[in-house]
């Protein structure tokens, strides 16, 4: 008792010098703020808003800090020390066992080392043609929409991104008739509000009371649903695998040019520490970042494009350049060569971050620059989309200008004030691929329609989820580019 009274007053001493509200107590605090995934949404917002550069929520029996100020996110994200990520991230381990979004130590260390050849530019070369294709196929199915009062996007660009992991980095084609992979979308969708619903109420952090909970019953349903879609691609391509790769090649330059599930099966047939259940949890974890992130990307920035019909045109004038009067399909390097595209999807990804929150829990004290020791076992969020649009790093913050990222606009910016992918050592290991995917989608999109608005983008009502999410759909109108 003496050594959690000692680390108690610790605590408290720093909870208690960080500006802001006076702390509640736990229970009150929880319930005010957790009303719903929007209230919290709000809640963070305002924290976010009022203090700088760190902010508190709940008190020394469960600290959590926010950090805002892009020096004291550079000390956080760039140690070695604190990579652990925090204690929330291991509810998603019923369906992400330890993949790599939530390992930790030796084991995340092998899994990274292991899996960033297959995010090698080489590999992303070879995966354009199908990311393109794909994105030919979305213009295909939008064009069904030209002409209606307007077009409901989430469900379409949700397939689309899907259809593109799964062809892309696990090699497997989906079938587009399938019902399981609408049932898989929902799924994903479905256990995000299971989790964060749990997240509100303390009483259900204990396993103990958790597991006796119909929550718990829906969230072992949903896993199910998932793990059945995900074996079911593994299968398939161990399948392939198989019977046309009969000789192993094991040599580093082989390895070099496999995608990931093709990497993943043939360290496991040679032998190495990874199982059938390792492979698992690596498919659930890039099936899950991989598409859910990207569909949201692409959605706010259709939405955004929908009100600046300038920026769509400059887009426009870009593809033109590129492409003169050529009407044939991109190629990966038109794509680079898109710098104004790169521009607009930047700002885009600065207005509306994916991934929006993220958390890390100390190992030891962690002294920030800005003056503060954050003692050990305290949780850090590190709000990204309140850093993206905080005035005192952004001026006119809301405002939509793709001009923010143009070389001599970038000079001088603080590197971890603009952070969609995270930063350091547990940063984004698919950035390159969504940056890819997400041009490729837009480009394809304004080449052939012009989007007109049917929604602002200012009063989009967020919900508190591991993607950044609306409890509207995103919707817009379609014309026909001529
Ligand atoms: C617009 C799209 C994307 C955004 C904004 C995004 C953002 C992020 C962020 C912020 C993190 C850090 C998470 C944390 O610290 O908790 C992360 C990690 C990760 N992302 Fe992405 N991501 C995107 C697309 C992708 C894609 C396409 C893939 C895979 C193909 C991917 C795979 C991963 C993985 C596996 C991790 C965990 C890395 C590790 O901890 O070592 N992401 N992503």
């Amino acid at each position: 008792f003496a050594k959690w009274y000692r680390r108690y007053r610790r605590r408290k001493v720093f909870i208690d010098k960080i500006p802001g509200p006076p702390s509640m107590p736990i229970l009150g605090h929880t319930l005010k703020l957790f009303r719903s995934a929007e209230h919290s949404w709000n809640y963070f917002q305002l924290q976010n808003r009022t203090f700088y550069p760190l902010y508190k929520l709940w008190n020394a029996f469960v600290p959590l800090v926010g950090l805002i100020s892009p020096d004291d996110i550079e000390v956080l994200l760039s140690s070695k020390k604190h990579m652990e990520k925090s204690k929330v991230y291991n509810w998603m381990q019923g369906w992400l066992g330890t993949g790599l979004l939530t390992s930790k130590g030796s084991k995340w260390h092998y899994r990274r080392k292991l899996l960033t050849p297959a995010f090698h530019f080489g590999i992303l070369q070879q995966f354009s043609k199908t990311i393109i294709e794909q994105s030919d196929l979305l213009v295909e199915r939008l064009g069904d929409e030209c002409d209606k009062s307007f077009t409901v996007l989430d469900p379409i660009v949700a397939d689309f991104t899907l259809h593109t992991i799964c062809e892309t980095a696990m090699g497997t084609k989906l079938d587009k008739t399938d019902k399981s992979v609408t049932e898989y979308i929902q799924a994903i969708y479905d256990i995000g509000q299971v989790l964060i619903h749990r997240v509100g109420r303390p009483w259900l952090f204990f396993e103990f009371f958790y597991k006796f909970t119909t929550l718990r019953k829906l969230e072992m349903k949903l896993i199910k649903i998932l793990h059945t879609f995900s074996r079911s691609v593994i299968e398939n391509r161990q399948q392939f695998f198989n019977e046309t790769i009969t000789r192993p090649n094991n040599t580093s330059k082989a390895k070099e040019r496999m995608a990931l599930l093709d990497l993943l099966i043939s360290v496991k047939n040679n032998g190495a520490i990874i199982d059938d259940e390792g492979i698992r949890e690596e498919v659930d974890t890039f099936m899950f970042e991989g598409h859910d992130t990207t569909a949201s990307g692409i959605l706010f920035a259709l939405l955004l494009l929908s009100n600046h019909s300038d920026v769509q045109e400059k887009i426009c004038r870009e593809i033109k350049e590129v492409m003169g009067y050529s009407k044939r399909q991109f190629t990966f390097s038109d794509l680079q060569n898109m710098q104004y595209l790169e521009m607009v999807i930047k700002e885009c990804l600065r207005l509306f971050p994916s991934v929006p929150l993220i958390a890390r829990t100390t190992e030891s004290d962690l002294m920030t620059a800005s003056g503060y020791v954050i003692p050990a076992d305290t949780i850090v969020h590190v709000h990204i989309y309140g850093l993206h649009h905080h005035p005192l790093i952004y001026p006119d913050p809301e405002k939509f200008d793709p001009e923010r990222f143009s070389p001599e606009n970038s000079k001088g910016r603080h590197p971890f004030a603009y952070i969609p992918f995270s930063a350091g050592p547990r940063n984004c290991i698919g950035q390159r691929f969504a940056m890819l995917e997400l041009k490729s989608a837009v480009a394809a999109i304004i080449r052939n329609f012009i989007l007109l608005p049917v929604e602002s983008p200012n009063d989009v009502p967020f919900i508190l989820h591991f993607v950044l999410k609306s409890t509207r759909t995103t919707n817009v109108k379609l014309r026909r580019r001529t």
